[in-house]
C-alpha cells in the first residue's frame, strides 16, 4: 500500500501556493546607524523596528515579514555590532552570530555618506566565522551622497570583500529614505531563498509580541533629545497592557503600564525633567505612535524607576528580556 500523496500548500486564503514559491529568512547587518531599521521598514512598507539617529538603538530580533505572490522573505533586524564593552554587548554579538547562522542571506549595510572605517572592517571580519551564509553589500542613504562618491563607495565595498575574503553576490546601492532599488534589493534577497511554502499566515507584517513593540516605541521617545551614555542606559518594559473593561464597543481604550529603567539616579532626573516635563512630553509622543501602530486610543501610564548598573548585571538583564 503506498501513501497518498502530501496535499499541495495553500495559503492561509486557501489559494494554492504557486510552484517554485520560495521561503526564508534575510538579516541586515552593519554598524551603527548604518540604516538597517529603516531599510526593513522600507521593504516591509509598515513600520515595525524603530528608528533613531542615535546608534545601537535597536535591540530586540524584530522580524519584518514580505508577502509577495513568489516568495515571502522574513527580514530578522539585528542589533547593531560592535565591539564588547559590557556584559550587554557581549550578549547582543552572540545574539547577530547566532542570527547570522540561521539566516538564509545576510545583507551587509554601508552607508554611502560615510566612508568604510575600522567599524565595516570588523563586521566584515565576524561575518567571515559565518561561511555558508551568502552575503549581499548594501551602499545605504545613497541620497545623501554624490554619483562620484557612490562610485568609489561601490569600488570601496568591493575592496573589503577582496581584503576579508568576503565573496559578495551582489553589490547594490539603494536609498530607503527616497524607495530607490529597494524593490531591486528585495528581488535579490529572495533570489536566495530556498524553495518552500509560506512560513507565516497572509498579512501578517511582524512576529513580535504586540509589547515589545509598545516597549520599543516607548523607547524610541525616550531617547529623542537625549544624549551622550543615557541612550544605552535606558529600557523599557511593558508590565501589563490590555483593553479597559466596561467601554462601550465604539470607543476602546487600550490601557498601558510601562517602566523606563536607567542606571543611576542622576539619569532619573535627567528623564522626568523639570516638575515632569520632560516624561510628560516622552509619554505623549510614544502614545500617539502606540496610537498610530495599534489604531486604538491609548491610556499610558508611565514610570521611571533605577535598575543599577543593569547592563553589568546578569540578572537584572534577564529581567528586562535580554
Ligand atoms: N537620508 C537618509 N537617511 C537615512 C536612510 N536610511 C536611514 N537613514 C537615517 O539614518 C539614521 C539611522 O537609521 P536606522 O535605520 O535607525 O539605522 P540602524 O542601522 O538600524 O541603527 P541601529 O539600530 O543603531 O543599529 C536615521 O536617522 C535614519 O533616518 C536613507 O536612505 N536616507
Amino acid at each position: 500500500m503506498s501513501l497518498p500523496p502530501p496535499a499541495p500548500p495553500v495559503f492561509s486564503s486557501g489559494s494554492p501556493v504557486p510552484e517554485g514559491h520560495r521561503s526564508g529568512f534575510a538579516s541586515f547587518v552593519g554598524r551603527p546607524n548604518a540604516g538597517k531599521s529603516t531599510l526593513t521598514n522600507a521593504i516591509v512598507g509598515t513600520k515595525v523596528a524603530i528608528t533613531s539617529d542615535k546608534p545601537q538603538t535597536t535591540r530586540s530580533v524584530v522580524r519584518g515579514i514580505v508577502h509577495r505572490p513568489d516568495a515571502q522573505l522574513v527580514l530578522v533586524d539585528t542589533p547593531g555590532v560592535h565591539r564588547p564593552r559590557t556584559l550587554l554587548g557581549e550578549r547582543l554579538n552572540d545574539l547577530v552570530l547566532t542570527t547570522w547562522n540561521e539566516v538564509d542571506v545576510v545583507a551587509v549595510c554601508f552607508p554611502a555618506n560615510e566612508k568604510i572605517g575600522p567599524g565595516d572592517r570588523f563586521i566584515v571580519n565576524e561575518l567571515t566565522k559565518v561561511k555558508r551564509t551568502p552575503k549581499i553589500a548594501v551602499a545605504t542613504k545613497t541620497d545623501l551622497a554624490t554619483p562620484e562618491r557612490i562610485a568609489e563607495h561601490l569600488l570601496d565595498i568591493s575592496a573589503l570583500g577582496h581584503d576579508t575574503g568576503t565573496d559578495w553576490m551582489e553589490i547594490v546601492p539603494v536609498s530607503a529614505q527616497d524607495g530607490d532599488q529597494v524593490d531591486l534589493l528585495a528581488d535579490l534577497l529572495v533570489k536566495r531563498l530556498p524553495e518552500g511554502p509560506p512560513l507565516y499566515p497572509e498579512g501578517e507584517l511582524t512576529d513580535s509580541p504586540e509589547e515589545t513593540l509598545v516597549a520599543e516605541l516607548v523607547r524610541e521617545a525616550a531617547l529623542d533629545g537625549v544624549r551622550d551614555e543615557l541612550p544605552h542606559s535606558i529600557a523599557v518594559v511593558v508590565e501589563e497592557m490590555g483593553l479597559r473593561e466596561d467601554r462601550p464597543e465604539d470607543k476602546p481604550l487600550l490601557d498601558v503600564h510601562a517602566t523606563l529603567y536607567v542606571e543611576r539616579d542622576s539619569q532619573k532626573g535627567i528623564v522626568i525633567g523639570r516638575k515632569g516635563a520632560r516624561l510628560k512630553t516622552v509619554g505623549a509622543a510614544a502614545r500617539r505612535q502606540i496610537e498610530a501602530m495599534l489604531g486604538t486610543p491609548v491610556y499610558l501610564d508611565l514610570r521611571v524607576k533605577i535598575a543599577k548598573d543593569w547592563q553589568r548585571d546578569p540578572r537584572q538583564l534577564r529581567k528586562l528580556g535580554f
